[in-house]
């Protein structure tokens, strides 16, 4: 357990300010010119900005130095570079940390934040101010005074008290003037369950029940939002974290990603808030985002090792080491997403005279809610080019794009998923590839695959053929019997496929199995001559089925 916060000074620094300040000011006032190729590159902004103004999401994060490098004022500038903000700091303590925990506290002087935060605030215009370790009444103090005399125009209050290795970060004493004075000017107030239950006076926070109580009585003392961060809810195989904006609660939920290295993660969410908040977004979508971040962050860092204790840093800037194809920010999957799930063909394509890309656009006009480019002879070019043309479509109207099997084209063209059958790579090879962000579904017929779809990583799977079918060749039928018995195996939600058409679509759904989430088709989509008509067709049968 680190020593209490002391207030102390390097002695190698000068012994008083004022020596320093003489350093100062008696060095040259002018600046030197530039050098000629600093100028070259001002002349070319210049020029630029003249034709376009490029704004600049500004976050200031008032919080304390780790010197490990994985929490602290070095989480939150790399957090809010990968997200592309512009990130200022204000020290309030340097701390001795490392990967085993935290050996020694320095706390800066009240007097020296308060010219820090001057500094900063009275000449760049910060959008959002986050905080972290504020060590002491007074630091929190100072902050509110010059949060009053300098407004932004948001507040993210992340109350770190202890670290995850256990060490004191912030006296006790400092709760109450969190609860009393900085909660009621925050835009949201991020706690993990300890700090959670010590604002609360000790409560214990065992399910998410318990951290739903816990938002609303945090919710009291004036902050706009509450999340309240599970990450250290261990036994839990999600993390999951519940967020309040005083009507509503919404339950957050990401892979519990298998890993040591997770210290600084809640640094990390409460920076990537502030940087999405500072870029316009609204407050539920910042904190999405936030947490797709770390859960991305998170896997791409499982397995890297740096220091020998027991809790290390990830890579915030994973997204220079891969492709960009290979980086999820979008929300994550929706299991009513499967609703009406078009499957194209290639060789219906041909004999109706139909482009992929004039299928895609004519099922989606029908109202599907899912798309699969089943392309089984292409050419590999030549599907590349109509699945990104697809891309297009589909992220203009909000419907994921899947890709059966092929999972290079799916990197390549950036798709919302792969789709893969019992002889393509497992599922869990392709997460491997895809990350954790992008959908993937798992043609299953038996409870055993459905398992195994679920022990790999899977986000739903495709269960039939259901009817008999001519899309593919020695394909067993498994009729209502055989999809109900996968259907009350499965963990993961289901999409009916297999001869499904308008007249036993609706008595597919009417058997109404609860994580039956839709069907799936192809010829009777595809193998028609206006693909928009039936399609149309198909999703009011299904809607009126779903509302009886
Ligand atoms: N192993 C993990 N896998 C996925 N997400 C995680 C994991 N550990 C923490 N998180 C997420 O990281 C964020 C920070 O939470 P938490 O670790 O509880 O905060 P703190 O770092 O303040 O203790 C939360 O969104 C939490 O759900
Ligand atoms: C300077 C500083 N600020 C914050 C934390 C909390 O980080 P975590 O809870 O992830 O260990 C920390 N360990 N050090
Ligand atoms: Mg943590």
């Amino acid at each position: 357990m680190a020593a209490a916060p002391q207030q102390s000074v390097h002695p190698s620094l000068p012994s008083s300010t004022s020596t320093l300040r003489l350093l100062i000011s008696s060095s040259p006032r002018r600046p030197p010119p530039p050098p000629p190729r600093a100028r070259r590159y001002n002349r070319l902004a210049a020029s630029a900005s003249a034709a376009r103004e490029m704004p600049w999401p500004h976050v200031l994060t008032v919080a304390g130095s780790d010197s490990g490098g994985g929490a602290g004022i070095q989480a939150d500038i790399k957090a809010c570079a990968a997200l592309g903000a512009y990130c200022s700091s204000v020290v309030t303590a340097v701390t001795a940390q490392n990967t085993a925990g935290v050996q020694g506290i320095h706390v800066v002087p009240e007097e020296f934040i308060r010219e820090q935060l001057n500094s900063v605030l009275s000449d760049m215009s910060v959008d959002v101010v986050k905080t972290g370790m504020l060590p002491s009444i007074g630091v929190v103090r100072v902050l509110c005074e010059s949060l009053k005399k300098f407004p932004v125009k948001a507040l993210v209050v992340d109350p770190v008290m202890v670290s995850t290795s256990g060490d004191i970060l912030s006296e006790s004493s400092t709760l109450s003037v969190y609860r009393d004075e900085l909660f009621a000017m925050a835009d949201i107030v991020t706690p993990n369950v300890k700090e959670a239950s010590r604002l609360l006076g000790g409560v214990s926070l065992r399910t998410v029940s318990d951290m739903r109580n816990a938002a609303e009585s945090i919710y009291k003392f004036g902050p706009k939002h509450v999340l309240v961060k599970g990450g250290d809810m261990l036994e839990s195989s999600d993390a999951t974290d519940v967020f309040f904006d005083g009507k509503e609660f919404i339950e957050l939920h990401a892979h519990r990603i298998k890993t040591h290295n997770t210290h600084g993660t809640g640094c990390t969410l409460a920076s990537c808030i502030a940087s999405e908040l500072a870029k316009g977004a609204t407050m539920l979508h910042a904190v999405q985002v936030a947490k797709n971040f770390v859960e991305s962050a998170l896997h791409h860092s499982k397995d890297l090792v740096i220091g020998n204790g027991p809790q290390g840093p990830f890579d915030h800037l994973f997204k220079l080491k891969c492709p960009p194809y290979n980086v999820g920010s979008q929300p994550s999957f929706k299991p009513d997403q499967l609703f009406l799930y078009a499957v194209t063909d290639s060789g219906m394509n041909k004999k109706w005279g139909r482009s992929i890309k004039e299928a895609v656009q004519a099922a989606i006009e029908g109202g599907a809610t899912i798309v699969q480019l089943r392309e089984k002879d292409s050419e590999t070019r030549e599907f590349l080019e109509a699945a990104k043309a697809c891309m297009e479509i589909c992220k203009s109207s909000g419907v994921p794009l899947l890709i059966n099997d092929r999972v290079d084209i799916a990197l390549a063209c950036n798709a919302d998923g792969v789709h893969v059958g019992q002889s393509d790579m497992s599922a869990h090879e392709v997460r491997e590839l895809l990350g954790p962000g992008k959908i993937i579904g798992v043609s299953c017929k038996t409870p055993a695959q459905a398992q195994q779809a679920w022990n790999d990583g899977a986000d739903y799977i495709g269960c039939g053929g259901v009817f008999p079918t001519s899309t593919k060749a020695n394909n067993p039928t498994l009729g209502f019997d055989g999809l109900k018995t996968v259907c009350l195996a499965s963990k993961l939600p289901v999409v009916a496929i297999g001869g499904i058409n308008a007249s036993n679509a609706g008595s597919v759904m009417e058997l109404g199995l609860p994580n039956l989430k839709g069907v799936a088709v192809v010829s009777a989509l595809f193998d028609r001559p206006s693909v928009v008509a039936e399609t149309r067709n198909m999703k009011s049968i299904l809607t009126n089925t779903s509302r009886t």
